[in-house]
């Protein structure tokens, strides 16, 4: 674990110290977007980029969701890293369900990251999107890259029909996922990174809140936004499913398991049983990835057995309204 400063890596820990013992998230490096137009710099193209993803990653994980749905897979490219992450921070290996690096057969992700900015300052991060033209990092800002699959990759996508952020919902969707991501997606991360009681205390506090709340919602409609699946459930499916299996767990993230709520578990199972989603998520890198890579938090590195999941029974969603 560590990050570039002016272009060399330096190992080292999350800085908690001079936040109080909080976990800060920093903004991603590279926001260039991709545009559905010839004149571009980033033009959408078949084949020319390539995403370097983590299977352990939740942030990766909603661009390969939204890769698959839209029917992406043969116009873009996928590496896919080692789930350990030491002190070389991501590195690429044939271990079962990786793949190494096809464009330069690097050893760490690290290394692209030079290539793009050779004075680059800043955390070395998945997903990132890759540009073989100029050779080049589109973007490291999960949030982007899925607004960019979403509609960018049109006309080059099996399933251009298919969206995500519809213009009359996206009120709706951008207020959900403002709570998500600050309380549920990275609420995980401030509680398990955490480094005082108190900064853990507040963050498993509003976590916990917050999947209430999402539970009562889901109490009464089928999916987060309008009476369709967005972008918002998306965003939300790739938090619940680590939950029970690392984040109660390794983040200390145990009042209830998802597991233990009514909607949220049938939700998740109805989200998880949609054509090509199981297929984008890979329990064994998520536990590897956590249970090994956070020597603070983990020191022996053991991989819990358990727990036993199953997200393929029935989910009983259909009571709230059709499936769109
Ligand atoms: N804002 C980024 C965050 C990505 C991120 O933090 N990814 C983690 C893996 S889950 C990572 O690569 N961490 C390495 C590090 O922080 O050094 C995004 O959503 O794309």
């Amino acid at each position: 674990m560590g990050l570039l400063v002016e272009g060399q890596w330096q190992d080292q820990w999350y800085d908690t110290a001079s936040h109080g013992g909080r976990f800060v998230r920093e903004s991603a490096g590279f926001r260039d977007w991709v545009e559905p137009s010839a004149d571009a710099r980033f033009p959408a193209a078949a084949g020319r980029y390539q995403l370097y993803v983590s299977l352990a990653c939740p942030w990766a994980h909603r661009t390969l969701i939204l890769r698959k749905l839209k029917g992406l897979e043969t116009a873009i490219g996928v590496a896919i890293v080692d789930p350990y992450m030491g002190e070389w921070g991501w590195s690429f290996s044939d271990a079962p369900g990786a793949i190494p690096d096809p464009l330069y057969g690097l050893d760490h992700l690290f290394e692209l990251y030079q290539k793009a900015a050779p004075n680059y300052t800043g955390r070395v991060t998945t997903p990132t999107l890759w540009d073989t033209h100029h050779e080049t990092i589109v973007s490291n800002e999960s949030a982007d890259i899925v607004r960019m699959f979403n509609s960018a990759f049109d006309e080059v996508a099996a399933h251009p029909e298919r969206d995500y952020y519809p213009a009359e919902l996206r009120d709706e969707i951008d207020a959900v996922n403002e709570r998500v991501y600050r309380d549920v997606n990275n609420g995980v991360y401030k509680a398990g990174f955490a480094t005082t009681q108190s900064a853990y205390e507040d963050a498993f506090e509003t976590l916990f809140a917050t999947l209430d709340a999402l539970d009562a919602r889901l109490a009464e409609r089928r999916y987060l936004a309008g009476s369709r699946v967005t972008e918002a459930d998306w965003r939300l499916l790739v938090t619940l499913v680590r939950f029970d299996v690392v984040y109660v767990g390794h983040f200390k993230c145990n009042l209830r398991r998802i597991a233990d709520y009514p909607h949220l578990s049938g939700y998740l199972r109805e989200l998880y049983q949609m054509p090509g989603i199981a297929e984008t998520t890979n329990f064994d890198h998520i536990k590897q990835h956590y249970y090994r890579s956070h020597g603070t938090i983990n020191p022996t590195g053991i991989v819990p057995a358990g727990p036993a999941l199953d997200l393929y029974a029935p989910h009983g969603r259909e009571v709230l309204g059709p499936a769109v």
